[in-house]
């Protein structure tokens, strides 16, 4: 442990600089990026529309239509949890007996949580024999066990049909690799499948994981810049005056797209004009976290935003801004993220890091000006309702962007135009999707880490999301631990994240404590846990035990010892990283993780290599083993 002191100042020195792309030229940007992903597109345009093209005999024998719709079904159906996933993909499979009966089907509820293909296998159960297997993603192998792999395998699948390759590069590949050493023909569309047709249910595989895509691709959260204007192009009278412009459909439509986001973000202006609550009230949806962005932190202290009772609320503000308001938020419970400059790009890099896959910008005219010029609007859905309010000083939805002339204008690409109720939405890419298929590693290359990813020299892991490598060591992962409680009698819970929240409210008398800790065992996913966990113990710090501060490192311990003692591949995964530095790459939590800029403690990497020292029998045991095997 003699390095850890000295922990925060190395990560410090080594976190890369970003560099902040400064080119306002942002139209030349745009033409040249849809010059070189012009094939990328072809998907979208059709380039195969002459030729119907089959590679490989194998397909000859199966349906092409079939296929196609089950996979299209997979796509469908991962779509079904959309939100909740994040920062997981969507993941959908369906299981079709050979003669084309769906035999099972499952799709990934949330991060954490049993994988589609193992719930579409016990679905069919004995019907996998034989069957094939449809899924609209490549499974990302996180862990190194193999869960999805393996299930297909053991169930008897013997062919699988994969919508596309998984775009994040450590994982792309791994999984069809696998399944193929294991016997199972594995058709990928677009590979080894090739046909308009087949061009047509890729895009609808593709648009499923469209944030995952473009993240992978830019290292910015997928973002879409969302307005309604009226008809002669004004997001408000002059007075300002903005409830309502668009029909209530559409403003349902817009708690469907909120809840497909992790977060929402506005400016300072529309926070004073609007009061805005930016939450999805289609009921049961996912809830994004709100972002304020503001420069001069020049808010209301009345606000919807500040009430937390819902969903919480970031505050990204320039550094050093009203210390008084900060801490007037701060005690509202309200958090604060500091920027040495304050503009979108610096701030989508920091939600990215954060693990953000979407944002919606619901922001006025002059931040989304801003964002347009600094290249992070990927979409934009513009609402348009057939009223005219006019006024010279009435505001439009997008601000200045230093352009001329009309052949300046942004081209919306892949344009589409649906009537909701008496308005018009129309909704295009700002930036075409991205295009990974020529970083894709042939079959007989070795896959190497990626090289996007920054390379540190030094010996350094960093850990956060469970897609990461090493994503293994985040408590979100599905690997479910059996601790004992008070009495010794054990029980299961699903993730350590469950364990850990569960313990904030043991041993208090209150039924509503014990009425927490049950609904948080039963949470269907880590994430949830985690916010029941953190929700409760702020909105009643009553429940909390009174020694929680005290104990929660060695509850943690306690957790971590027992997955890292239960599932051997994941003590080989530990084992496998002696002599490096373990650091948990969250920006934003100073306890457990290592903070922006190397400021956080680390704990969890610390307890990790302390645990590491334990097996290697390098250090004493810190507590004895209290877990059962699974
Ligand atoms: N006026 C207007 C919109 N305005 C957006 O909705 C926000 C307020 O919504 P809420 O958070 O639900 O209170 C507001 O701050 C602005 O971002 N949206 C629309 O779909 N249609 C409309 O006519």
């Amino acid at each position: 442990m003699g390095i850890l002191p000295c922990l925060a100042l190395v990560y410090k020195k080594i976190v890369p600089l970003i560099i902040s792309s400064k080119d306002n030229n942002y139209k030349a940007q745009q033409q040249i990026q849809q010059e070189n992903t012009r094939m990328a597109l072809s998907f979208a345009l059709g380039p195969y529309s002459s030729s119907v093209i089959c590679r490989t005999t194998n397909i000859n024998k199966h349906s092409h239509a079939q296929d196609l719709s089950y996979i299209r079904r997979a796509a469908d159906l991962s779509d079904k949890s959309a939100g909740f996933t994040s920062p997981h993909p969507n993941f959908g499979c369906v299981i079709a007996t050979r003669s084309g009966e769906v035999a099972g089907e499952g799709y990934l509820y949330a991060q954490g949580t049993k994988p589609a293909e193992g719930l579409a296998v016990e679905a069919a159960g004995e019907r996998c024999r034989g069957a094939t297997a449809y899924l609209n993603m490549e499974p990302g192998d996180c862990h190194w066990d193999h869960t999805a792999v393996s299930a297909l395998v053991q169930a008897g699948i013997t062919r699988a049909v994969v919508g596309i390759r998984h775009p994040l590069q450590h994982l792309r590949g791994n999984a069809i690799r696998a399944l193929r050493s294991q016997g199972l023909q594995v058709d990928v569309l677009g590979e080894d499948m090739q046909s308009k047709i087949v061009e047509e249910a890729r895009k609808a595989c593709l648009l499923v994981n469209l944030p995952l895509i473009y993240r992978a691709a830019s290292r910015v959260p997928f973002s879409v810049l969302k307005y309604a204007m009226t008809l002669d192009g004004k997001i408000a009278a002059s007075s300002g005056h903005a409830a309502w412009i668009s029909s209530k459909l559409s403003r349902n439509r817009v708690f469907e797209l909120r809840g497909r986001s992790d977060a929402i973000i506005v400016g300072g202006n529309t926070m004073r004009r609007d009061d805005p609550r930016l939450t999805a009230r289609h009921g049961g949806g996912h809830m994004p976290i709100r972002i304020v962005m503001s420069q001069t932190l020049d808010l209301p202290k009345e606000a919807n935003l500040w009430d937390l009772s819902e969903v919480s609320t970031i505050v990204v503000t320039q550094r050093g801004a009203r210390r008084s308001f900060q801490r007037f938020l701060a005690s509202k419970g309200v958090e604060v993220v500091e920027f040495d400059i304050l503009n979108p790009r610096d701030v989508m890099e920091y939600f990215h890091d954060r693990g953000y896959l979407s944002i919606l910008w619901e922001c006025g005219g002059t931040l989304a000006a801003s964002a347009i010029s600094s290249g992070v609007i990927h979409k934009v859905f513009a609402f348009v309702a057939p009223k005219i309010i006019g006024g010279k000083n009435a505001p439009s939805p997008v601000g200045e962007l230093g352009m001329v002339e009309m052949s300046q204008a942004l081209d919306l690409i892949d344009v589409c135009f649906e009537q909701v109720g008496p308005d018009m939405l129309i909704s295009g890419f700002l930036q075409p999707i991205p295009d990974l298929t020529p970083t894709i590693p042939s079959e007989d290359e070795t896959f190497a880490i990626d090289p996007t990813v920054i390379p540190f020299e030094s010996s350094i892991i960093f850990f956060y999301k469970t897609w990461d490598p090493y994503g293994a060591f985040s408590n979100f992962s599905p690997h479910p631990i059996q601790m004992p409680d008070e009495d010794s009698n054990y029980a299961t819970w699903s993730s350590v994240e469950h364990y850990y929240q569960a313990n904030k409210f043991l041993g208090i008398s209150n039924p509503m404590a014990q009425d927490c800790i049950e609904q948080i065992k039963l949470a269907k996913s880590p994430e949830e846990a985690a916010r029941m966990g953190r929700l409760t113990q702020r909105r009643h710090p009553n429940l909390v035990r009174s020694d929680w501060e005290s104990v929660k490192i060695d509850v943690m311990y306690r957790a971590l010892k027992c997955k890292f003692s239960i599932y051997p591949h994941l003590n080989s995964m530990l084992l496998s990283t002696a002599g490096s530095v373990l650091v948990e790459a969250s920006p934003h939590d100073l306890f457990w993780g290592g903070g922006r800029d190397g400021e956080g403690l680390n704990y969890l990497g610390r307890l990790l290599m302390q645990l590491r020292s334990e097996f290697l029998g390098e250090s004493p045991a810190a507590s004895e083993s209290t877990c059962l095997a699974l």
